[in-house]
């Protein structure tokens, strides 16, 4: 079997899509190099039986990927991409990098180089992340289709029209399920202080989260209904809300975090 892809990083985020798309079977083993430097995450990775090496230079020479992934910090990418513009002529890139532009990949790569932006997050790893996708005009029909697809294995997959919008993207699902794991985090630590074993806090908290996920998803029914399906006039949940909701406290603090988030990535691209 041809390899197909070569993952360049295979950190949380590179190792969290391949573990997906591996486990999904849209993608073969044998179709995938990884390109990694760090020993023990070259060893879990050869774990899922990819092939591996340690750095561009030790890759096949014949090796003709149809696509080249760059899960690098953003930070490292101008120095790591000029080694992968052998491949600029047939491949097509995509780049998982926060805040940086396809303009600046185009000038390493080349004015005419396919290139896809994506921002995907971890949950991408048990095939239930979200994939938010932009490409340029350079990136024709089938590999468009063959990247949905392989997107598709691991999550939810959506387009957006302009590439500025990628800063908001990166700040809401790039970033978001960190902020949901902190929510995890806070609501075990409200029920130990309130007098349950750790155990039971941790399983109650996150096993409310997945179960409102889920029924926020899976419902129809919009988030602000379901919110008041639970709140009994002058019972437990309002007087929780008022304390959440007064003066709009978490809708703020959210949005903060949020636009500190999107600052962050429009920096990172500079
Ligand atoms: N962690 C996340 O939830 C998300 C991360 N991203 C993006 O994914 C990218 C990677 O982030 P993380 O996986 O969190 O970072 P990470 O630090 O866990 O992974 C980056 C990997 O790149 C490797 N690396 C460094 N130089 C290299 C080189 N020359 N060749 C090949 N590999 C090299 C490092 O050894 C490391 O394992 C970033 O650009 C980030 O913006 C995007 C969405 C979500
Ligand atoms: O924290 C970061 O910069 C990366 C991008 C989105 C999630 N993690």
């Amino acid at each position: 079997m041809s390899v197909k892809l070569i993952l360049v990083g295979c950190g949380n985020m590179g190792y969290a899509m391949l573990d997906g798309w591996l486990r999904s079977g849209r993608l073969m083993p044998a179709e995938v190099i990884v390109v990694e430097p760090n020993e023990a995450l070259r060893e879990r990775a050869s774990r899922l039986g990819a092939g591996i090496v340690a750095a561009a230079g030790e890759l096949p020479r014949d090796v003709e990927p149809n696509l080249v992934i760059l899960a690098v910090k953003p930070q490292v990418m101008r120095a790591v991409v000029p080694d992968y513009r052998r491949f600029a002529a047939r491949a097509t890139f995509l780049s998982v990098a926060a805040g940086v532009s396809i303009a600046t990949m185009a000038e390493i790569l080349g004015d005419d180089a396919a290139i896809i932006r994506c921002m995907p997050n971890t949950p991408a790893a048990i095939g239930k992340g979200m994939m938010v996708t932009f490409a340029n005009p350079h990136v024709n029909d089938e590999t468009k289709a063959f990247v949905g697809e392989l997107l598709a294995s691991s999550g939810a997959v959506a387009d957006i029209a302009s590439e500025e919008l990628m800063d908001a993207v990166t700040a809401v699902s790039g970033s978001g399920p960190a902020y949901i794991f902190h929510f995890i985090e806070s609501l075990t630590a409200a029920g130990k202080a309130a007098g349950l074993p750790p155990e039971t806090a941790k399983l109650l908290a996150m096993q409310t989260v997945y179960g409102a996920a889920c029924l926020a998803k899976e419902s129809g029914e919009e988030p602000g209904r379901l919110r008041e399906q639970v709140t009994s006039p002058n019972g437990t949940t309002a007087a929780a809300l008022a304390v959440l909701m007064g003066e709009d406290r978490l809708t703020r603090l959210v949005s903060d975090a949020v636009e500190a988030a999107r600052v962050r990535s429009i920096e990172l691209g500079k």
